[in-house]
């Protein structure tokens, strides 16, 4: 089956600098990829390079197995929705919606079915007869996301169609977005650099830095195993457990010391042995990682700290200890208990770890 889009070798230079180096990736039909990069990483450049707005200075688009490189925009069959969000101010959000159908000359039914099922599941029903220039601003962004969904394309594209939201409401568009995209089963990449959305909508996500691709991956397995720490603290946030450890051979034996008292569990230190660097980082999540008033067998590193507090997060309790300045952190399904202070053990259990080389930053396992 032909690929919905390909983006082969793309190369792009902005007043001498180079913000595009040799980008390659491929979307399947139906596929959402969520292009997650940091501000500047060059997302923009790229989707305005696959709509026709930009030139490239090298490489190729295909779009549904056509090379659409010497295409203007509107024979590319892609629609876009920008982060600035230009909708007709003077025209109702029916009109809105509608108005890239009209273009196409689509039915007048087909046009109203079409507005009223895209509109139900982004809930905005109710403000089809209101002019575009009275929305708030989720509202707004509702109405670009459904007027650019309900235009005939091969391809959508959305920079950061959530941005500029409160988390609330950002959590609900995501929600009826992915609903929509299910329903619809169009192909789709959007442009974030909220590692949250790429979490929770991509069937797959490229990871953008600095105009080149770092990796391509199920959001399951850019969340628990990046290929490097920066990108791991940039999609895990505050909440991913570090330790780090030194490693050195004297007289054949291994010996590993850290600067926590750190108790390591014998197949995790059969682990270590095999590791070809010295200065190594183990993180891990919250979800494996365990922090109670006493913990006898732990399967992975086990530090004695204090406890610091929790936080309630809707479903579970991210739990909070400290030992010499490090934060370790755990989820916890039932409420802990709230001897603040008191000393807990923390076990980071070894299913969840992975090892990084201290130097380079690189997933060493
Ligand atoms: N017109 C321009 N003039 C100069 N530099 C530009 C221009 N457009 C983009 N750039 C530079 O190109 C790089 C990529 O920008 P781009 O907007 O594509 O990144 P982005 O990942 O979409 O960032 P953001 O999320 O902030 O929009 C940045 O370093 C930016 O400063």
């Amino acid at each position: 089956m032909k690929k919905a889009l390909i983006v082969s070798e793309i190369v792009k230079k902005i007043r001498g600098k180079e913000v595009l180096k040799s980008v390659t990736f491929e979307v399947e039909k139906g596929q959402l990829l969520v292009l997650l990069g940091p501000p500047g990483s060059g997302k923009t450049t790229l989707l305005k390079i696959i709509a026709g707005l930009e030139k490239q200075d090298s490489g190729s688009i295909y779009i549904n197995g056509e090379k659409v490189d010497d295409k203007p925009p509107y024979e590319r069959k892609v629609s876009m929705v920008f982060e600035t969000l230009a909708l007709y101010s003077n025209m109702t959000v029916y009109e809105n919606i509608a108005s890239p159908m009209i273009a196409e000359k689509k039915p007048r039914e087909i046009i109203d079915k079409k507005v009223k099922e895209i509109a139900s599941i982004l809930r905005i029903e109710h403000l089809l007869d209101r002019r575009a220039d009275k929305l708030s601003g989720g509202e707004r962004q509702r109405v670009a996301i459904a007027r650019a969904l309900a235009k005939e394309a091969e391809i959508y594209l959305l920079d950061e169609p959530f941005s500029n939201l409160d988390a609330k409401i950002r959590y609900a568009l995501r929600t009826e977005f992915k609903k929509l995209k299910t329903m619809l089963g169009k192909t789709l990449v959007l442009a974030t650099s909220d590692p949250l959305d790429a979490l929770a909508l991509g069937d797959i996500v490229v990871f953008i830095e600095k105009g080149v691709i770092i990796q391509k991956t199920p959001p399951v397995e850019l969340y628990y195993k990046p290929i490097r720490l920066d990108i791991s603290r940039y999609v895990t946030g505050r909440i991913l457990n570090e330790v780090v450890l030194k490693k050195k051979t004297e007289a054949g034996r291994t010996i590993i010391t850290s600067e926590l008292d750190v108790v390591i569990s014998e197949s995790v230190l059969r682990g270590l042995k095999d590791i070809p660097v010295e200065n190594i980082i183990l993180t891990s999540h919250p979800d494996n990682t365990m922090i109670e008033k006493s913990i006898e067998n732990c399967d992975g590193l086990k530090i004695r700290g204090r406890f610091l507090g929790y936080e309630y997060r809707g479903s579970e309790f991210l739990v909070f200890a400290e030992y010499k300045n490090h934060l370790f952190k755990a989820l916890k399904y039932e409420k802990p208990l709230e001897d603040f202070n008191e000393p807990v053990d923390v076990c980071i259990k070894r299913e969840g770890l992975n090892f990084y080389d201290h130097e380079t930053g690189s997933l060493v396992r």
